[in-house]
């Protein structure tokens, strides 16, 4: 599978999560297809650091990885100057092949939504087959939504942590109405407690990452072609616009600048921050973004780069008795007790995420009291007649997503902001592909998203504190409330009962947890839309069978092309996009994926 020559049919100018399940479906489909994949950073193939699901949070907290690229924010508004930081993949398999595997659909009405926006082909009714589709589900029964004979894997994962059911226990006893469900992920249940699956085979413990699930598996593939570490800076055009080939260059910054020709097709799909620094390097974008780079403009899309979203996440850190397992452990496994295990069955704590329960939250009448009348007008037009939608995901971690170095066992409750009105954008600063992005991810910009947040805070501490395993909160990862408050943080010897009486937070309370917030929420590495698919007047950059606007056999697929944000994390809805993109090409070359 290595490149050959430098003419093809299609190339894809990325191979992360979305390319890898659009070029293995056509690959699949017609191995005649001379297909290359132009990816930036590393091999993913049978390496340990990505096959095995517990090694998640060292891959992402490992200072300096050459699998993750950082692109530092602008300061935030309401952050008080703190400049976030955002990221994404850099390897083969993009996001897939790194994350923390947590599997999460998106409500219906997100896509139905898309469609709405002029986007036939892409509502609730199109995607929920390519989900049966492309899934083999080993967490339940297998129904109308889930699969059993797709390349995706999806099971509970090779070890349940006591932290996780502690969680699930207290969610029980907690008076506040809300009930259980066996499935998180039927596209339209909400604001109930359950398991949450994982990407995780659940016979070899594996990750199930696009790359092996779509392109590894197809080594006997002469036309399949994937070059590593190959960083495309831009399409080259016809005097049509029509894209005829890309630019690259090989083996970073001192490698050469070669150029690879496609016959048929160029794909963008280096995801939400780099497809559209390769479109504006590439001639297409805001007229004045490309003229201040003295790069020719091809195509003028104003919206390129622009709405981009994400999630707005937080991990408060609870502290939990001595010898409470969490993914932590792994690192005391001196004896390769947890690799044994894993080789031999693909079970054990190197076969699991320490995530794996919680629930996708929406307000009731009480809860509405507390989000205060500022949040009245959101709460009308966008969430009271989707009763599908979450307000926030909370969920716990058997382990600590900062990296616990301290040898302190300690679990986080995550809670994640599913719809932030607050949208950013991402623009190129230079012609040159090596230069940072240009970062505005206005996390928390907007007051409602700061509700949101408080409002969070308050009910994951109250499930926190009535685990098992609560001993109480670590004094950084929490708000730093006034002397003598109720709500004031620290060690504590045990949970409170069930039925305790829930902390009553009093002003300088609620200023303090936007204090935390404003200094220590960040982006939850689900960034999307900015290579907008709706019409070209409403800042389009994409048709709905994802040509770019104003050019020729040119495509966009992966996240930057949702149009709006999703309710989930956002894996699933990449793999949706691919098997989407999948589809749409293979109609056009005239096979059938
Ligand atoms: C740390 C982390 C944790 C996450 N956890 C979860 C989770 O638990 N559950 C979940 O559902 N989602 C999770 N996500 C989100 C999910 O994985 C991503 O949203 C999804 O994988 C993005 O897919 P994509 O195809 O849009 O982009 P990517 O998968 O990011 O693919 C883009 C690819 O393009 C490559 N590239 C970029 N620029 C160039 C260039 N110039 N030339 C060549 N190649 C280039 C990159 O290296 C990358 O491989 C997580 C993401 C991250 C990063």
């Amino acid at each position: 599978m290595k490149p050959s020559a430098s003419e093809y049919d299609i190339i894809f100018a990325g191979g992360g999560t979305t390319a890898c399940v659009v070029a293995g479906r056509l690959a699949t489909a017609d191995s005649s297809l001379r297909i290359l994949i132009l990816e930036n950073g590393r091999s993913t193939k049978d390496n340990p650091a990505h096959v095995q699901p517990g090694r998640f949070i060292e891959n992402i907290t490992t200072r300096g990885s050459e699998i993750l690229t950082l692109h530092s924010s602008k300061p935030g508004i309401n952050l008080d100057g703190r400049a976030p930081v955002a990221s994404n993949a850099n390897c083969m398999g993009g996001g897939s092949s790194i994350n923390g595997l947590m599997y999460n659909r998106a409500p219906a009405s997100d896509y139905d939504d898309w469609m709405q926006l002029g986007n036939p082909g892409w509502g609730s009714a199109d995607l929920i087959p390519l989900a049966k589709k492309l899934e083999t589900y080993q967490a339940g029964v297998v129904d109308a939504t889930h699969g059993s004979s797709g390349p995706i894997k999806v099971s509970h994962g090779g070890y349940d942590t006591e932290v996780g059911k502690d969680f699930l226990a207290a969610a029980a006893g907690f008076p506040r109405g809300r009930s259980f469900t066996e499935d998180l992920n039927d596209f339209s249940t909400c604001n109930v407690y359950g398991r949450l699956p994982q990407f995780i085979d659940a016979e070899t413990g594996r990750r199930s990452d696009t790359a092996h699930a779509y392109i590894y598996n197809q080594v006997h593939n002469e036309n399949l072609h994937i070059l590593n570490h190959a960083r495309v800076n831009r399409v080259l055009f016809d005097e049509e616009k029509r894209a005829v080939g890309v630019e690259y260059q090989a083996d970073g910054r001192d490698g050469a600048m070669l150029t690879a020709h496609a016959s048929r097709l160029v794909v963008i799909s280096a995801g939400a921050f780099c497809s559209p620094a390769i479109l504006e390097r590439s001639g297409i974008g805001a007229r004045d973004i490309l003229e201040k780079y003295a790069i020719p403009v091809v195509a003028e899309l104003p919206g390129v780069g622009e709405n981009y979203q994400d999630h707005h996440a937080v991990f408060p850190r609870y502290l939990a008795p001595e010898n409470t397992v969490t993914i932590a452990t792994l690192a005391q496994d001196k004896d390769g007790a947890f690799e044994a295990q894993w080789r031999q069955n693909g079970k054990g704590l190197l076969a699991a995420t320490g995530l794996g329960v919680g629930i996708k939250l929406r307000p009731n009448e009480q809860d509405l009291e507390q989000l205060t009348p500022k949040f009245a007008a959101r709460w009308e037009s966008f969430f009271a007649n989707f009763p599908g939608r979450p307000m926030v995901t909370i969920c716990p971690l058997a382990g600590d997503i900062l990296g616990n170095s301290a040898g302190i066992p300690i679990y986080n409750v995550i809670y994640y902001a599913a719809y932030p009105i607050s949208a950013g954008y991402v623009h190129i600063r230079s012609a040159d592909p090596f230069t940072p992005l240009e970062v505005e991810s206005a996390l928390l910009d907007r007051d409602e998203d700061l509700l949101v947040m408080r409002w969070a805070y308050k009910w994951s501490r109250e499930l926190a504190r009535r685990m098992d395993c609560y001993r109480g909160e670590t004094i950084v990862g929490h708000p730093q409330f006034p002397g003598g408050s109720e709500a004031k943080c620290g060690a504590a010897a045990g949970p409170v009962e069930l039925s305790a009486p829930e902390i009553q937070y009093t002003e300088s309370d609620n200023e303090a947890i936007d204090a935390f917030h404003r200094a220590a929420a960040c982006l939850a590495w689900h960034s999307l839309g900015t290579c907008a698919m709706r019409p070209q007047e409403e800042s389009g950059v994409v048709d709905p069978r994802l040509n770019v606007y104003g050019v020729r056999n040119m495509k966009v697929a992966d996240l930057s092309i949702a149009p709006l944000n999703v309710g989930a994390n956002t894996y699933h809805t990449a793999l949706l996009i691919g098997e989407k993109a999948a589809i749409i090409i293979a109609e056009e070359l005239g096979i059938s994926v």
